[in-house]
């Protein structure tokens, strides 16, 4: 790569002599430039010489720069190429992104333009080198239950192991789906504590009346239905770790009641008055912004401080890199397990698309994506027919979708004035099914773009399903 002595070795591959000529001018000083002008003798070049980089002209008078990208990337994935076209159409583009193309020009581009396009490939292939080597010196690619090995999830590693043996209470944060119960859990198991229980409760799957007794307990006749005593997550967490989970669920006069076990160590179950003292270590997480919601007044400042002592944030999948494709292959493993099949990798197509996807759902949408290719397929390797239909309409845009148009919106269909007007619930069924429908089902996706939690979806469904139940017995 470039040093103080030393330039970096560039390939141009470009028919026109004197079009070679004007831009190997515009490189002098900047790279060490050598000129070919067919496809063949580049495809020479780059299995005889090193080079640090290749420009590839898509029209040759021999075979297409793009079939010379494409011999080059069944033998080196490394090497960063920008191809030129003068035909500017956006399938040529895709295409070469597509096969392996690191970024791509449109003829006519002057000096400014060339020198700054080389220099950015070069500096984010420098750096995703730099990544790669710290990812390798770690060495550690996954923790507990957790696959992974960026940067961002080392983080979060390093964070766990110093956190594990006090007592401090834990505040994760980060978006549906990242794997904040995983996270929870390998504290759990690193810490002194991993021998006693690792109670997890979901705030947001337990009807709001029910929460306290979910928690606290409750004695027999505390309410109707109470034929007899219960202990709760907190009894049955002593000596553990107690994980609430979407805790911006809690209804606020049950926040001041758990403040009060945080700091006093001790609560009363529903209907009785005798204090239990237990010791539990708390731990908990939510996939909304904690501070926006103690703005709001959803949740209690007081609360929330002594919450957030050691504050750990998961990364969403798409800021992880390559850990897309590690935490797939490990799920690949999973389910051909479970479902007896035999496939042994990824293509490098379908491997891109999983790159170039922004997973709204994170690690669970993943999940659904590989369980989805492997238990109705067979085969030896997982091919982008396998895809599941959403990632099918994205075919002809792969890369440069998710570049262009990261956020897909749910269509704002007109309501005809004659629409009925229902009751709030069933007005918000129909808007969350025609999110589900949208997204072919998908419940992690439909729930990124409706700005609320999976785990909402997935309760709600709870309720309209005994609504339904109701209305069947009436
Ligand atoms: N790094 C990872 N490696 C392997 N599997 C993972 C990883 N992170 C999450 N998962 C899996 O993804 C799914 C979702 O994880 P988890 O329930 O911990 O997420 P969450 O952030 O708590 O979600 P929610 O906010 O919706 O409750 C689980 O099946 C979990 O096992």
């Amino acid at each position: 790569m470039t040093k103080s002595t030393q330039l970096a070795k560039l390939l141009l591959v470009e028919d026109s002599q004197s079009t070679a000529m004007v831009y190997a001018a515009y490189l002098d000083g900047l790279f060490d430039v050598t000129v070919v002008y067919t496809g063949n003798d580049a495809i020479e070049a780059l299995s005889c010489h090193h080079f640090d980089l290749a420009v590839l002209d898509v029209q040759l008078p021999d075979i297409s720069g793009l079939e010379v990208l494409k011999v080059l990337r069944a033998q080196d994935q490394a090497l960063p190429v920008v191809v030129i076209t003068a035909h500017s159409t956006v399938e040529v583009a895709v295409e070469a992104m597509r096969l392996g193309g690191n970024d791509f020009l449109t003829k006519p581009f002057d000096k400014t333009r060339f020198q700054h396009t080389l220099r950015q490939v070069m500096k984010t292939v420098q750096l995703s080198s730099l990544v790669e080597t710290y990812e390798k010196t770690f060495e550690r690619n996954h923790f507990y239950s957790m696959v992974g090995s960026s940067l961002p999830m080392q983080a979060v590693y390093r964070i766990i192991e110093s956190a594990a043996s006090s007592k401090a209470t834990v505040f994760i944060t980060g978006e549906s789906g990242t794997g904040k119960e995983l996270c929870a859990e390998a504290l759990h198991r690193e810490s002194p504590r991993n021998q006693k229980p690792f109670i997890a409760l979901n705030c947001a799957a337990i009807p709001m009346e029910l929460m306290e007794s979910e928690i606290f307990g409750h004695i027999k006749g505390a309410f109707s239905g109470a034929s007899q005593s219960r202990e709760g997550a907190a009894q049955r967490a002593h000596g553990g770790t107690l994980f609430l989970d979407e805790i911006g669920e809690m209804p606020l006069a049950l926040q001041s009641k758990l403040l009060r076990f945080i700091q006093l160590g001790t609560f009363q179950a529903v209907g009785s008055n005798q204090e239990v003292t237990v010791d539990v270590r708390f731990v908990c997480a939510t996939n909304r912004d904690p501070l926006e919601e103690v703005r709001a007044g959803r949740f209690r400042e007081d609360l929330f401080y002594r919450l957030n002592v050691i504050p750990i944030h998961m990364p969403p999948l798409r800021e992880r890199g390559q850990d897309i494709l590690r935490i797939a292959n490990a799920f690949l493993q999973t389910f051909n397990e479970d479902e007896g099949k035999s496939f042994q990798g990824i293509s490098r197509e379908v491997n891109d698309r999983l790159m170039s996807y922004q997973w709204p759902g994170n690690v669970r949408e993943l999940a659904n994506v590989l369980r989805n290719m492997v238990v109705p397929n067979q085969g030896q390797q997982i091919e982008t027919s396998h895809l599941p239909d959403f990632f099918q309409k994205q075919e002809n845009a792969p890369a440069l979708a998710a570049v262009l148009k990261p956020v897909v919106v749910v269509a704002d269909e007109p309501v005809a004035a004659d629409t009925p007007i229902l009751p709030l619930w069933l007005e918000e069924k129909r808007i969350i099914e025609r999110a589900i429908d949208h997204y072919q089902g998908n419940i992690p996706k439909a729930a990124a773009m409706l700005d609320i939690s999976a785990s909402t979806i997935y309760r709600k469904k709870q309720f309209w399903a005994a609504q339904d139940a109701k209305q069947a017995g009436r």
